[in-house]
């Protein structure tokens, strides 16, 4: 029923629908029309010219938590039941412009001599699932490909699908996945993320348990007795030496974010799909927020990482490709929850890639898949790093970590006592 309403709203806009695939590393956008007598189709697809069928499939359900969970189960359902010739790539549709219209799919190009096992495949996945499949057929002439929307049972309105001309289409101004980010990726209030994770309940049993621990409402405007710092960084910047020292000479509480009540569901909830695993680090701020707000009643607190963290790992995840394909500068994107507390300073540490490695190496810890990915990814960390630096309300200061760790103390002490009054 829900796929059915679903399916509903998505048909008549599908001829203003923008549609994007990863081709060899670089994104393809393509919209489609339909051809009027005497008109000539621009040729599009040259980049697939050798494969003669190709499809894609769109994950459609209403229901925004079942949605993310197939999204990532249609990939492993599929690299495990197509035949190897078979091709997947991520692929995504969306209204230029429009919030919140993006939808998630799979592109898949046929390299095999039959169509029959995969049309098998994907035939038993709309009767079962809520995807839609469209097939793409390379006319005579091998320019012109036409998109087919699937049929769909229990859905009449499928039935009336018609074919289109694929036509090439302009890169849309800012990275489609930028559409989709606010309470998505990000989330921009207490009552936002808790949805989310009220919501998988049933689906998993972690989430009650840590709605409980809970505050039972934001510490919004509350403002602290004393001063709130926060340290952030990518990991091996020197957030935690550089914590504990302050620590130690401000005489302060350092109070780690996520919270370590948090800690047994971490590795649990880092396998989750981005909505479900960014509502739980969301939820960690409110529960450090807390946990702040007591402590600096009655001395000054050091955090170790906190929404910048959180926001900018989410936003530069979400989008792919070099930072300019992050949302623009001033996008309330960027905006700082209003009913989070808002710390007196925040420091971000920078450091020139290889020296960072050279630490992680020496400190020689596991790291989590994330982690990993900044290593081997220049272009992820420089978008967690150009994020971090456009978060306002409040903005980081940046520190350079380069310096010996009491070099980059003295610097931060600096910092401190001329915001802080410390
Ligand atoms: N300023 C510094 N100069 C050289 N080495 C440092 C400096 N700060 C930290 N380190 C070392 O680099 C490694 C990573 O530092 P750490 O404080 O654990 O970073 P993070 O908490 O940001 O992951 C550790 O082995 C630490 O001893
Ligand atoms: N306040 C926080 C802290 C971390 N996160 C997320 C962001 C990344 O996905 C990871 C990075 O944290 P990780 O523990 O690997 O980094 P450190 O080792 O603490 O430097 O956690 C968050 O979303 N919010």
């Amino acid at each position: 029923m829900a796929m059915a309403r679903r399916a509903m709203s998505l048909l008549p806009q599908w001829p203003s629908r923008v549609f994007s695939v990863e081709l060899d590393g670089a994104p393809f956008y393509f919209a489609i029309q339909e051809k009027h007598r005497g008109e000539e189709v621009p040729p599009v697809f040259q980049r697939v010219q050798e494969y003669y069928r190709c499809y894609s499939l769109f994950v459609c359900s209403s229901d925004r938590i079942r949605r993310a969970m197939f999204y990532a189960e249609l990939k492993d359902k599929l690299l495990r039941d197509l035949p190897p010739e078979c091709d997947l790539s991520p692929m995504s549709s969306f209204l230029p412009n429009v919030k919140d219209s993006l939808i998630k799919g799979y592109f898949l190009k046929d390299n095999s001599d039959s169509s029959s096992p995969i049309e098998r495949v994907l035939r038993d996945l709309i009767q079962r699932d809520p995807v839609f499949v469209c097939s793409y057929l390379r006319g005579d002439n091998c320019q012109l490909w036409t998109q087919h929307l699937w049929p769909h049972t229990g859905s009449q309105v499928m039935e009336k699908s018609k074919e289109y001309y694929v036509v090439p289409s302009e890169a849309p101004e800012y990275h489609p996945a930028t559409l989709n980010i606010i309470n998505s990726d990000v989330f921009y209030s207490l009552e936002e993320a808790c949805d989310v994770l009220k919501k998988c309940g049933d689906i998993i049993p972690e989430a009650t348990s840590i709605l409980e621990l809970l505050p039972s409402r934001a510490q919004a405007r509350s403002k602290p007795d004393f001063p709130v710092i926060v340290i952030e960084g990518l990991d091996a910047t020197g957030k935690t030496t550089l914590t504990k020292s302050l620590r130690d000479i401000l005489r302060a509480v350092l109070v780690p974010c996520p919270p370590q009540c948090l800690y047994p569901w971490r590795a649990r909830f880092d396998k989750e799909p981005p909505l479900i695993r960014r509502a739980f680090y969301a939820l960690g701020n409110y529960i450090t927020a807390e946990q702040i707000g007591q402590e600096a009643m009655k001395t000054p607190v050091i955090v170790d990482r906190f929404w910048h963290s959180t926001a900018a790992y989410a936003i530069a995840t979400a989008v792919s490709g070099p930072p300019c394909n992050l949302p623009a500068v001033g996008s309330e994107v960027y905006n700082w929850p209003s009913d989070l507390l808002q710390p007196n300073l925040v420091v971000l540490l920078t450091l020139d890639p290889e020296e960072r490695k050279r630490r992680l190496m020496n400190r020689g810890q596991g790291k989590t898949v994330e982690e990993q990915e900044l290593d081997h990814n220049r272009l992820f960390r420089l978008r967690v790093e150009e994020a971090y630096q456009r978060i306002s309300g409040p903005a980081c200061v940046t520190v350079d970590a380069s310096p010996s760790a009491d070099q980059v103390l003295q610097q931060v002490l600096l910092l401190i006592r001329g915001k802080c009054h410390l």
